[in-house]
């Protein structure tokens, strides 16, 4: 049987910026720039799951603004990150799970390292900075 994980991401924008988080673990990922998300769990829509992994990892509550493409493959075998863009409605993000977080502009995009499965994502978000 072939199990695919489906890891879910929150394109957090705020005046034009794009809040990135940067991993604590595993060692192989620690220090590597995410968006902050997660694995669904079973029996949760993926839309719930990334609203639940931003209250425990952010602090904050967020609101799913749209999608951005459809299963982004990952290096993990039978892993696909799925992408929506978000607003925060409610607290301001803290890394409570990360070691870092940033808000990037256009201009800084790819100053951090993102994690490879991310780049396409990013090069996608963009045109949603300007
Ligand atoms: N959250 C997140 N994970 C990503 C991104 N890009 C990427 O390759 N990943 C990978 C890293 C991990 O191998 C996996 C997500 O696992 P996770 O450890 O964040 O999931 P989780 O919070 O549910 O934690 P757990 O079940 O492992 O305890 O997907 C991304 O942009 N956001």
């Amino acid at each position: 049987m072939v199990v695919i994980v489906i890891v879910v991401g929150a394109a957090i924008i705020r005046d034009g910026r794009l809040l990135a988080a940067q991993r604590a673990e595993p060692a192989r990922l620690a220090g590597g720039w995410e968006l902050p998300g997660g694995k669904v769990d079973p029996g949760e829509s993926d839309e719930d799951a990334l609203v639940r992994e931003c209250h425990e990892e952010l602090g904050v509550k967020i609101r799913l603004t749209g999608r951005i493409g459809g299963d982004w493959p990952l290096a993990d075998l039978g892993s696909v990150l799925r992408v929506w863009t978000a607003r925060i409605v409610e607290g301001e993000p803290a890394a409570l799970e990360h070691l870092a977080l940033r808000w990037l502009g256009e201009a800084e995009l790819y100053d951090v390292d993102w994690l490879p499965g991310d780049l396409p994502v990013v090069d996608a978000l963009r045109e949603h900075l300007r």
